[in-house]
This record gives structure tokens, C-alpha cells and sequence, in this order.
């Protein structure tokens, strides 16, 4: 057996005003983690929520809030959100290459897991000390399409990155984000990806527990076989 499969609804394709009755709803149709995309405005040309907002989330829930960080300094944003109550931390190499290893330490400090995260354009070898190394991440997440917004295409040719990362780390958790829905499941999860991460596909669709339940029944397929 590989590793869990592990649906996280992206919170970012859901209606802010009712933040804490649309995470429950996603946990009732079956969501294992709530992803939520925080944003500044600068690393991405949108922004979104902060430390208030997940602080705000967690006095309603108990369940994972997976944080991906798509901000200019992540360092800036460890102990806020450790305090709010964020479980898992993610940041993107692109701005953590000088400073990795602290950032790592102190996220683990604060009790979240660490998490790095990669652009499309980025070269997929730029996080293999991040895993390999001293103050390892404990889960990659693999962008499928540019960061910043939801309701994109997902990008097939990212798919060679999870295959390598699936056959050099047999049990990381690999996390893909971008346009992920019934239709581009199979690609990803053949390639190896166990956390799956579905805005507008889970939000958009009629039954959002059906697309949940058949994005986990894919991954657990392929990973059964492992
Ligand atoms: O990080 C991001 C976007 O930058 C994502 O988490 C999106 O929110 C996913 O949305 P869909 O592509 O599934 O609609
Ligand atoms: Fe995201």
C-alpha cells in the first residue's frame, strides 16, 4: 500500500461570506483537508486571506487547513498563522532558496508540517535538498497551473515532475493544485500524486461528494498498487 489519498477542496473557489458553513459542507461531502491559498498581491497578482481569516476558520472547525503560501516572504507568515492555527505550512521555493532551512525549522517550531511548493517553470531537481536535507519538507506540492488564481487548465506536461518525485520518494506526500476535476484526475494520479487538491471542479459541480469520492477512488487505485 502507498500513501492516503488525501482531497482538499480549495477553499479560494468558495464563497467567502459564508467561509465557516462552506468548509463544513466540503468535510460532509468527504474533503480529508481544507486547502487554503493565501495570497499577497506580490509573488501572485491576487489577493486573498491571512492569518485572521484561518484564526476566524479554526474556532469552527477542527479539520486540517492546508495553507499554501503564495507570498513574497514566507518567514513573515510562520508565526501568525502558527497562532491562528494552521496545520500545514507550504511555501514556494522560488523565494526560499536562500533561507529554506530556517524557514523549515521554525514552521515545525510553531507545530504546522512543512510543505514546499514549485511553479510550472520551475525545474523539479530545486526541491530534492528540500527533501533530502537536514530539515526536511514533508510534502511537495506540485503547481499544474501558473499560481495566483482558480478556474484554470490544468497543464499536462507538468506530470514528468510528479513521475520523478514518485520514483525517487516511493512515501512523500505529493500534492498537485490546478485544475483538478474528473477529467484530468487520472493524469495525475497515474503519475503518482496522493493529495489532490480541486476548487472550481468540487465547487462548480451539482454533487461536489460524487467528484470528491471518485478523486479519491482514483488515487487509491494507482496506490494500492505500490
Ligand atoms: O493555488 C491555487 C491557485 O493559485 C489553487 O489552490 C486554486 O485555487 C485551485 O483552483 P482550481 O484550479 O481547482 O479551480
Ligand atoms: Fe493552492
Amino acid at each position: 500500500m502507498g500513501v492516503e489519498a488525501k482531497i482538499a477542496p480549495s477553499m479560494l473557489s468558495s464563497d467567502f461570506a459564508n467561509l465557516a458553513s462552506e468548509a463544513q459542507r466540503m468535510l460532509d461531502c468527504g474533503a480529508d483537508w481544507l486547502h487554503m491559498d493565501i495570497m499577497d498581491g506580490h509573488f501572485v497578482p491576487n489577493l486573498t486571506i491571512g492569518a485572521p481569516v484561518i484564526e476566524s476558520l479554526r474556532k469552527h472547525t477542527k479539520a486540517y487547513l492546508d495553507c499554501h503560501l503564495m507570498v513574497t516572504n514566507p518567514l513573515d507568515y510562520v508565526e501568525p498563522l502558527g497562532k491562528a492555527g494552521a496545520s500545514g505550512f507550504t511555501f514556494h521555493v522560488e523565494v526560499s532558496r536562500d533561507n529554506w532551512g530556517e524557514l523549515v525549522q521554525r514552521i515545525k517550531s510553531k507545530g504546522m508540517r512543512p510543505g514546499v511548493s514549485l511553479k510550472p517553470g520551475t525545474p523539479i531537481e530545486e526541491v530534492y535538498p528540500l527533501v533530502e536535507g537536514e530539515y526536511p519538507v514533508e510534502m511537495v506540492l506540485v503547481m499544474t497551473v501558473e499560481p495566483g488564481f482558480g478556474g484554470q487548465k490544468f497543464m499536462p506536461e507538468t506530470m514528468d515532475k510528479v513521475r520523478a518525485l514518485r520514483k525517487k520518494y516511493p512515501s512523500l506526500d505529493i500534492e498537485v493544485d490546478g485544475g483538478l476535476g474528473p477529467s484530468t484526475i487520472d493524469m495525475a494520479a497515474s503519475a503518482g500524486a496522493n493529495c489532490i487538491v480541486a476548487g472550481s471542479s468540487v465547487f462548480g459541480a451539482p454533487d461536489s461528494a460524487q467528484v470528491i469520492s471518485l478523486m479519491r477512488k482514483r488515487v487509491e487505485e494507482v496506490q494500492k498498487n505500490y
